[in-house]
């Protein structure tokens, strides 16, 4: 029996649980390279952990099956209803894959998902992701697996390119698909805005609109991809003026050209103060840089007063997936 596991009752049934939080990111760079025949491409990513975080318990079954639902007991900050509730969940197949690949038998180690969102549905911060690397880690202790984190993020890398950085968490650049990761400095948190959108953008769609625009010369096509460093030390100095200088994202103009109500959004940050703002990974959530936990504080009560938009205060970067 491992130590993580705690016990619960339901009716007379003692079952096992685990709790597990992974964390949301945006990417303070996102380089992306030409279209690879794989369909993927090739990016250098500077990639930031933020504190609004995905919950996933772990509740034993012995029967083999393996579920995943909103958690009863957790308000989802998200709305449940734009989450796939079955076998396509990233959380999901997280569970199938770890139960797979570690030998674990199909008949009898089954899993109950409990998730409880934080992170805008398909908005390019790595919600489901996190919801993979925490349904990792949590059946991982409730199975009792020995895997370490690099063995976790070994597996992450299967389910998707955002699913490692959200097991190893902190900052990070990303090469690669943006599984390949080697931690950067960044002493001093980075107080952000995050602007969630209404609706959400579809990753390879983003990806598609880029290639198009480069494809027709309305965008650059770079021959590939290289580290944007002045970000990397910028967050190394917490220099949250030399940060928002710095910062690019290669989906920003695709995402605004098929969201194009971002651009007012965008506008009235600045107009509000922020030091710069951007579109998070493939969008449509934006991401506004503060200057301290005031100004960000008072930057998202200043959207929220002006759109209606929840805008949410956070900062980076916190740890990755870990045990509750
Ligand atoms: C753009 C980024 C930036 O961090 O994140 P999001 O904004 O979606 O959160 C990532 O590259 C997304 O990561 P993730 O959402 O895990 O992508 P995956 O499921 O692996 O891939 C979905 C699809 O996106 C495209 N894709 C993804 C990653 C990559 N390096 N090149 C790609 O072309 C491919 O079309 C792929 O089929
Ligand atoms: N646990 C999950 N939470 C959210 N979306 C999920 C999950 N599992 C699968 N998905 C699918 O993945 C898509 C992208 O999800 P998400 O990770 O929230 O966005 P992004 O890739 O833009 O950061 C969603 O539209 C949804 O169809």
């Amino acid at each position: 029996m491992n130590t993580h596991a705690r016990h619960d009752v339901h009716g007379d049934v003692a079952r096992r649980h685990v709790t597990a939080t992974a964390p949301g990111k945006v990417n303070v760079s996102l380089r992306v390279g030409p279209l690879r025949p794989d369909g993927y491409h090739d990016v250098a990513s500077v990639y930031l952990a933020v504190s609004l975080t995905e919950t996933v318990t772990a509740v034993a079954r012995d029967d083999g099956r393996i579920t995943v639902g909103p958690c009863p007991r957790h308000v989802s900050l998200v709305d449940a209803h734009d989450v796939p509730w079955d076998e396509s969940n990233l959380a999901h197949r997280a569970a199938v894959l770890l139960r797979e690949r570690m030998g674990l038998d199909p008949e009898t180690h089954g899993v109950d998902l409990q998730v409880a969102k934080q992170v805008p549905v398909a908005g390019g911060m790595g919600g489901g992701s996190a919801d993979a690397a925490a349904a990792l880690v949590a059946c991982s202790a409730l199975w009792d697996t020995g895997l370490t984190r690099s063995g976790l993020a070994e597996l992450a890398a299967e389910l998707g390119a955002d699913v490692p950085f959200s097991v190893v968490g902190g900052a990070a650049v990303g090469l690669g698909t943006g599984t390949d990761l080697t931690p950067v400095a960044a002493r001093n948190p980075v107080h952000l805005v995050v602007v969630p959108a209404d609706g959400g953008l579809s990753t390879p769609v983003v990806f598609e609109a880029l290639d198009r625009l480069r494809a027709e010369g309305t965008l650059d096509s770079p021959g590939g991809v290289e580290v944007n460093q002045d970000v990397v030390r910028a967050l190394a100095l917490a220099d949250p003026l030399a940060l928002a200088l710095a910062m690019d994202n290669d989906l920003q103009t695709p995402a605004v050209s098929l969201f194009p109500e971002l651009s007012d959004v965008l506008d009235l940050g600045l107009d509000e103060g922020a030091l710069r703002g951007m579109v998070s990974g493939s969008g449509p959530t934006l991401l506004f840089v503060a200057r301290d936990e005031q100004e960000a504080e008072r930057l998202a009560t200043a959207v929220k007063e002006r759109t209606g938009i929840e805008a949410i205060p956070v900062h980076g970067p916190v740890h990755g997936a870990g045990l509750l």
